[in-house]
């Protein structure tokens, strides 16, 4: 028989990569999803640069228009003036648009890609990562990468464009005024670069807080009910104002830096325009330069220095943003779940064989051991054990969450993983413990995943036999009632209910109810007991049963010790050669 891999425990190490991250591997990513774009990509970028030639341009005219005020030739040069200034508008209206919408359309793209890539991720990569930071990573870290691209990255093109030109106009306007420019940009960079440094570490630690936050956020909403119920709140309210506190202590120390650097910033560039000013003045007077070119001058010495911050801000955004590609990285290069596409159809389950089968979610400590264990059609099987006795897992090799370390399991005797997942699946109705309706109506609800249609009447019909008709009924819109966010409007014996009516609309060969009679009351009970008898003849059903007050209506019993099936076989079978089970069962009935 074929050897069963896939899903094991060893495959359920994350796949974070421990190599250093870096400018690259951020381009890498950015490039990649901004490629189908690269074509508006270049024209904005193409654009970017003809409007910054056009300003640059406009300080030129605006050289020639002053030098020749005197003469009375200038209107021909306001002509041209206003027309560059208008070419100079459009093309960085569409420069900006053009840029901005691949950056847009770069993250969405990846935002997608990471939604679609969750989804797919198998049962073990949810076991080991939080809720609240798989949630940050699709709205917290896309979004930095977004601002990176979307507006920092274009403001620092349009300003290396805008720096190497003022540049370059300034040396052809006068070389000694230039050297002036150029020892006091040193000095700049020697205060902006540093600075940078710590303004990246401090925003690197307001992102990773603020994710922490977003994690906390999750949890605490999530599990409300829990902490009013534990009179917990004092303690989570000071859990999240000590969140919040940390972030805001860093905030604090970046708006303490970002004030102190600009005004520096904006005194050396007064000091700068100063000695231009004066010295340029001189060279006025001796004639060896005209007044529009000190303030052409002038203007090229702003239009340089300005954009110094925002190509130095790209730096450090770019080293902000390495943190976040590699969380993303992460998540993306973790294997999603084989759904074994080109597997076997599964028409019908006749028959489950567990051969010998071990499985632990760390391979060095086996949960189920040895499982020797044949299910027919039609059988309808209580699976029963002291808590934590390996049901739930059992139930989860059935629905190929994860795979047995060892031995075999087979469906109509063939490998269990000859089988596609989505036809295994669609074969199965799984009523798990923890029942969560989705956000949606009750119909959304019935019909989840469903591919076929299926008509009121049949739903009715369902929701009848696990008693639910005259509840539906009285909802306002009936099915097409909103379950409310996480079905809070639903209580929890009528969301099983809900629960197994969905398993059952996909007409499933086998249907596992993981304790799904734990929170109904006697009579609901009795009535899941009383449709699982009036359920077609061949569907096999395999409940977890906690409560064993209806445990005689079940022909075949499985009882499970520290992962072993230890007995097998009816109620009074059982109860007359099997210790553990009587005790398990007398001990429930002492105790009521
Ligand atoms: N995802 C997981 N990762 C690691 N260990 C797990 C995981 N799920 C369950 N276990 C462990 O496996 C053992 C069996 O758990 P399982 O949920 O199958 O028991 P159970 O019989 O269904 O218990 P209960 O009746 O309380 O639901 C327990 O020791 C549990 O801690």
């Amino acid at each position: 028989m074929a050897t069963q891999s896939v899903t094991s425990a060893d495959n359920l190490v994350d796949h974070k990569s421990h190599r250093k991250y870096g400018t690259r591997d951020l381009l890498r990513l950015i490039t990649h999803y901004a490629h189908p774009k690269k074509g508006l990509f270049l024209v904005g970028i193409l654009l970017s640069f003809v409007a910054t030639i056009c300003s640059l341009s406009i300080t030129l005219l605006l050289k020639q228009f002053i030098d020749a005020f005197n003469h009375g030739t200038s209107g021909h040069l306001l002509v041209q003036l206003s027309l560059i200034i208008v070419f100079q508008l459009l093309a960085s209206v569409s420069s900006s648009f053009l840029l901005n919408y691949t950056g847009v359309d770069a993250v969405s793209t990846l935002r997608s890609k990471l939604w679609e890539h969750i989804v797919d991720l198998p049962i073990p990569y949810f076991d080991q990562n939080r809720t609240g930071e798989l949630s940050s990573r699709v709205v917290n870290d896309t979004s930095t990468i977004f601002e990176l691209i979307s507006s920092q990255f274009s403001n620092a093109i349009n300003g290396i464009i805008s720096i190497i030109g003022s540049l370059v106009l300034m040396l052809m306007l006068n070389f000694k005024l230039t050297i002036i420019i150029l020892i006091i940009v040193p000095i700049m960079a020697a205060i902006i670069v540093p600075m940078g440094q710590i303004l990246a570490r401090i925003s690197k630690a307001i992102q990773k807080e603020t994710a922490n936050l977003n994690s906390a956020a999750v949890q605490m909403i999530s599990q409300n009910r829990l902490v009013k119920a534990m009179v917990a709140e004092k303690s989570l309210k000071q859990q999240g104002t000590d969140q919040v506190n940390r972030i805001k202590g860093f905030s604090v120390n970046q708006i303490k830096l970002v004030s102190i650097l600009n005004p520096i910033l904006n005194i050396i560039l007064l000091a700068a325009i100063f000695i231009i000013i004066v010295y340029g003045g001189i060279l006025v007077q001796t004639k060896a330069l005209t007044i529009g070119s000190l303030v052409a001058f002038l203007m090229y010495a702003v239009q340089m220095i300005s954009p110094l911050s925002s190509v130095t801000g790209l730096v450090t955004a770019v080293q902000q943003t390495v943190g976040a590609t590699e969380r993303i990285d992460n998540i993306l290069d973790s294997p999603v779940e084989d759904k074994r596409v080109d597997g076997k159809d599964l028409a019908n389950i006749d028959k489950i064989s567990f051969d010998h089968v071990n499985f632990g979610y760390q391979t060095d400590k086996m949960i189920l051991k040895d499982i020797d264990l044949t299910i027919q059609q039609g059988e309808r099987i209580a699976l029963i054990g002291e808590s934590g006795s390996g049901k739930t897992t059992l139930v989860s090799l059935l629905e190929s969450y994860y795979a047995p370390t060892s031995g075999n399991l087979t469906i109509n005797g063939d490998p269990m993983v000859d089988f596609a997942i989505p036809a295994l699946r669609n074969r199965i109705g799984y009523v798990s413990q923890e029942v969560d309706l989705m956000p949606g109506t009750i119909r959304d609800n019935l019909l989840l995943g469903s591919t076929t249609a299926v008509s009121d009447t049949h739903l009715v019909d369902l929701l009848g036999q696990v008693g639910l008709t005259a509840w539906v009924q009285e909802l306002p819109a009936g099915l097409d009632t909103d379950v409310g966010e996480r079905g809070l409007n639903v209580s929890g014996g009528q969301r099983q209910r809900l629960a197994i009516v969905r398993a059952l609309v996909r007409k499933p060969s086998l249907l596992i109810l993981d304790e799904a009679t734990a929170s109904l009351d006697n009579r609901n009970q009795e009535r899941v007991t009383e449709l699982l008898a009036t359920l077609p003849k061949d569907l096999t059903t395999i409940t977890i049963v906690h409560r064993l007050n209806q445990i005689e209506a079940y022909p075949r019993i499985l009882f499970m010790e520290h992962g072993q099936i230890t007995g097998d076989g009816n109620h009074d079978q059982l109860l007359a050669t099997h210790d553990s089970y009587r005790d398990f069962y007398q001990l429930q009935y002492r105790h009521g």
